[in-house]
């Protein structure tokens, strides 16, 4: 590294206690460091990294998930960090152009879960309509980047027809339709956008195809009453009040990962929901362990370092097979009981919510699934 970390004879890192395998990944061995250069690692729930501990604890290396937000109120009393890895592919909790300022390197995890969250997606829509193992429906993909088009194989592979619309990038076969045609034209409409806010001078990392409220009342009006509609992506891409609003108008299938308010949720939203979830779309044994591998690797670019520790040496054997699944789909339950998971979270409801307290004890508590192996 070019800075401080690899001068100094220790280095401490402050980390999301949420992150997988940590300790297997960051000690003085896997991080290169000699004999007399210790590596402490502190570990504290994600919510609970604020500005005073980092003030406090001056780490030289911040590792995170979704749920730290991570800009000048976090750091601006702390001169130590110079790296920050976020073991997840979203980065909104992220302003990366102040980490760019205070020239701390930033890496996320770009694709660690993407089949996991495809799996999430096939799942719930064939739970809820297991004719569709059998049909050749229109499934309908807003965001064609790693999860989006991941999801088109799996699509390809069950015969389905698939709609795509995603303005950033060149249209091709798969980049095929308007927003428009996406939302009238499909039995079941899934979001893989990141949350944007809209480009503007004072948000120039902003963009000209914001996600914020994508999904508001006036898209889903566009949406026939029998198309299932999914977000595993962020929370408020999809405007809550308008949604709660469509469903009691169309009876909508919806199925959410992800809340506008999360980590609260309104039992009025909630008990018109197909299928809810913590936010556990990528939360598999391979998905979490590829994030921290993905940042591990990153840091030991930074440090100069060759990586040491790899996933794979840490992972129990895999017989989940997708080809297995395909040609017995009423394993499915096998694979991935999706019921489980919204009964766990219904169960949470006390006085017309679920607390975010419970909400986080549901993902921190979370017994990993597994990814199918395509
Ligand atoms: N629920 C979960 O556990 C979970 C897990 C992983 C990722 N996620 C979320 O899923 C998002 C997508 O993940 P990914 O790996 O596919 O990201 P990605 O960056 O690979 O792809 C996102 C795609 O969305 C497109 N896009 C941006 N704005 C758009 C718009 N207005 N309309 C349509 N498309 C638009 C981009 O061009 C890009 O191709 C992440 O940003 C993250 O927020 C959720
Ligand atoms: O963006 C992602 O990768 C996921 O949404 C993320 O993994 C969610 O889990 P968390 O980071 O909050 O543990």
């Amino acid at each position: 590294m070019k800075g401080r970390v690899n001068t100094i004879n220790h280095i401490t890192i402050l980390a999301d206690s949420n992150i997988a395998s940590l300790d297997k990944f960051f000690n003085a061995s896997t991080l290169g460091q000699a004999s007399e250069q210790a590596v402490d690692i502190i570990t504290v729930a994600g919510r609970d990294i604020n500005a005073s501990l980092l003030a406090e604890l001056q780490p030289d290396i911040l590792l995170i998930r979704s749920v730290t937000q991570v800009n000048e109120a976090l750091l601006a009393n702390n001169d130590s960090v110079q790296f920050v890895g976020s073991a997840t592919i979203g980065t909104d909790h992220v302003d990366q152009d102040y980490l760019m300022q205070r020239h701390i390197t930033f890496a996320n995890a770009a694709g660690c879960s993407k089949h996991s969250v495809a799996q999430y997606v096939l799942t719930a829509a064939l739970t809820l309509r297991p004719q569709y193992w059998q049909q050749s429906i229109t499934l309908g993909i807003i965001g064609l980047g790693n999860i989006g088009s991941t999801l088109v194989q799996y699509a390809n592979d069950l015969g389905w027809q698939v709609l795509g619309y995603d303005p950033l990038l060149p249209k091709s076969k798969l980049n095929n339709a308007s927003l428009e045609q996406v939302l009238s034209q499909s039995d079941v409409v899934s979001l893989h956008v990141p949350l944007t806010d809209k480009k503007s001078e004072a948000n120039p990392r902003g963009s000209n195809y914001p996600t914020r409220h994508l999904i508001d009342a006036e898209a889903l009006a566009m949406m026939p009453a029998d198309t299932m509609l999914i977000n595993s992506a962020r929370g408020p891409v999809i405007e809550a009040d308008a949604l709660v609003a469509d469903i009691e108008r169309t009876g909508r299938q919806v199925v959410l990962d992800v809340f506008e308010h999360e980590p609260q949720i309104a039992e009025r939203l909630l008990s018109k929901l197909a299928f809810a979830t913590p936010h556990i779309a990528g939360y598999t044994v391979e998905g979490k362990l590829r994030g921290t591998q993905i940042i591990y690797d990153a840091l030991c670019e930074k440090l100069a370092v060759l990586p040491t520790q790899t996933m794979h040496a840490l992972l129990p054997l895999n017989l989940f097979l997708w080809s297995e699944l395909k040609a017995h789909p009423d394993r499915l339950i096998k694979f991935y009981d999706i019921q489980q998971d919204d009964a766990s979270l219904r169960s949470k409801e006390i006085d017309g919510q679920i607390d975010g307290a419970d909400f986080d004890g549901l993902r921190r508590d979370y017994h990993l699934r597994r990814e199918w192996q395509f």
